[in-house]
């Protein structure tokens, strides 16, 4: 199957728009305390800004973010990037990471995450991650494949306690606008 870029959705958030998070429990997004709290804001093609700020709670080895944590940081970006200018939630079939450079506690990663193309339900998407500026040094690259889901495929696999949860209160799962 051929791979299109695919329009902007009509209803994507503006240029500039910053995302509030898609869930309010989300590693990546939401309110965990140990959690990334990462920030994101819309381009003005098909691309979102993204920013993490490594804290301790994040250290693999002294002093530097656990490489786990950063293909977190970059999971949550090129999903949220799919799901944004798609207007459909999309789940990480594969992701490949480059890690170039250390990245250090304290720094902060600045992330451009972009729509690369769509291929039925499969997404593709990449990103950068540069350190302490958008202009830094690379120290991250990633590259992913989506694959667009039903809402269904939420409440089918989903803990139950935790569907109940957004069932009963759907501002948890405020995505984005
Ligand atoms: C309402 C509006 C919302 C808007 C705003 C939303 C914002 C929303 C933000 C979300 C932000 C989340 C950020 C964190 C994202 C996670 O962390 S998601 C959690 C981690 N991922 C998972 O749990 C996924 C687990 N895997 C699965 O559930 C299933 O394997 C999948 C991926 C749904 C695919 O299963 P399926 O539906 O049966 O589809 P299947 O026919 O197998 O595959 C479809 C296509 O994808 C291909 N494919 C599937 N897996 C792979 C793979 N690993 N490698 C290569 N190709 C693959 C297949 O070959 C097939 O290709 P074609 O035959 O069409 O050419």
């Amino acid at each position: 199957m051929e791979t299109e870029l695919p329009p902007r959705h009509p209803e994507a958030p503006a240029p500039g728009t910053e995302l509030g998070p898609h869930y309010a429990k989300c590693f990546g997004c939401g309110e965990q305390p140990d959690g990334l709290h990462m920030r994101m804001v819309a381009g003005d093609g098909l691309y979102l800004d993204s920013t993490f700020k490594v804290l301790e709670a994040h250290q693999g080895a002294p002093g530097l973010a656990h490489g786990g944590l950063l293909v977190c940081a970059f999971d949550e970006a090129l999903g949220t990037t799919a799901g944004t200018f798609l207007r459909r939630p999309a789940v990480t079939g594969k992701l490949d990471t480059d890690f170039l450079r250390p990245v250090p506690v304290d720094s902060v990663l600045h992330i451009r995450s972009t729509l690369d193309g769509v291929a039925g339900r499969k997404v593709y998407v990449s990103a950068d991650g540069r350190l302490d500026g958008p202009e830094g040094p690379i120290a991250v690259k990633a590259r992913g494949l989506f694959v667009t889901v039903k809402l269904e495929h939420f409440a089918k696999h989903g803990r139950a306690s935790d569907i109940a949860a957004v069932t009963a209160n759907p501002s948890m799962l405020e995505v984005n606008p």
